[in-house]
């Protein structure tokens, strides 16, 4: 994105981007993150005119697009679509996890939210080659299983060790430790610091709901505000850091109708964008590692689509079944 070139702002010339392009500046960030003055004396150009373009451009690719075709643009060229690896889930969600996206797991225990972020991080270091954060809270990450999910993938012991140690884990027992984490996070990709790996693509947080739900009680006010500090944190690498972000959330039983709903309340309804239901398939007959996955908020897809996801088989796609069109 951001390329110079003509047409892109008033006052920005051919003969300016070509002098420009000799000193090496060849995008808007070059141009904005150069030393005017010394452009200006290198290429002799009026210092004034390189302001002006200069100020131009900021406010064109600001954090605030000043029109609908400059926000498609922005979003075409800013999001990138990172696969589960389980490909009825894939399938379910639009291909994978948007960057700049929040998307919620949520259903009972046992239901195999775990299993997905694990396959998603096995997925996403090995067949995507990204980095990921795991910040785990449950203590369900285990190493082995990883392991296997990478086994079931590839039989190259050195690309398994390599897609192993593209997945940064930190374990955190309490939201403050949350917070640091996230934070760290947060001031490594904004000083522009990288691990010689390259940047964090996914931060899976396991779960949310086990690190704030103690604190919705007593102390109510203090405890739904950590919350919202927590979603504004998450939310703020999805989009401002072009992350994409998952997390595991709980349910609760609601009082009236006994149906299961999402912990965190109303409140963190907001946060996701994405949400999926995760629940045993009922029935006689029915394998013990089969979940249905039913979308219940989306910005793209109708809600209440379902998909079978086979947790147990490590998430290879050939091995996931599918309710295609299926509503529940
Ligand atoms: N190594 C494994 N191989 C295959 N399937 C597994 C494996 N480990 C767990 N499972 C399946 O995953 C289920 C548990 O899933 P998981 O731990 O992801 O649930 P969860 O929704 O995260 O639960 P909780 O809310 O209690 O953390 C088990 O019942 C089992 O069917």
């Amino acid at each position: 994105m951001g390329v110079l070139r003509m047409g892109l702002c008033p006052g920005l010339t051919q003969e300016m981007i070509q002098l420009l392009r000799g000193m090496g500046i060849k995008t808007v960030v070059d141009l904005v993150s150069s030393d005017l003055e010394e452009v200006s004396r290198k290429c002799c150009l009026s210092y004034k005119a390189l302001v002006s373009v200069r100020r131009v451009l900021l406010v064109q690719f600001s954090s605030f697009p000043f029109n609908g075709a400059d926000l498609y643009e922005e979003l075409k060229t800013s999001t990138a679509i990172l696969a589960t690896g389980i490909a009825s889930l894939d399938k379910l969600l639009d291909s994978g996890l948007y960057t700049g996206e929040v998307t919620e797991i949520t259903g009972p225990p046992a239901s195999g939210k775990t299993q997905v972020c694990l396959c998603t991080a096995a997925n996403v270091a090995y067949s995507l080659g990204q980095n990921v954060l795991y910040i785990d809270s449950t203590g369900g990450l285990m190493a082995s299983r990883l392991l296997q999910l990478l086994q079931a993938r590839t039989e190259d012991e050195e690309e398994q060790a390599g897609a192993l140690q593209r997945i940064h884990v930190v374990r955190v027992f309490d939201i403050f430790q949350m917070l640091d984490a996230l934070q760290d996070l947060r001031g490594t990709i904004s000083q522009q610091v990288t691990s010689a790996s390259g940047p964090v693509k996914i931060v899976v947080v396991d779960s949310v709901s086990a690190v704030v739900s103690p604190l919705l009680g007593g102390q109510h006010s203090e405890g739904l505000a950590l919350m919202m500090q927590l979603a504004r944190e998450l939310k703020t690498l999805a989009r401002e850091l072009g992350i994409a972000v998952l997390v595991t959330n709980h349910v609760t039983r609601e009082r009236d109708s006994g149906k299961l709903r999402p912990a965190l309340g109303r409140s963190w309804s907001f946060v996701p964008s994405t949400r999926v239901f995760l629940e045993a398939r009922e029935g006689p007959g029915a394998p013990a590692g089969c979940r249905v996955a039913s979308l219940t908020k989306s910005p793209r897809q109708p809600t209440g689509i379902q998909e079978v996801i086979e947790i147990g088989s490590c998430g290879t796609p050939e091995q996931n079944s599918s309710l295609e069109g299926s509503k529940p």
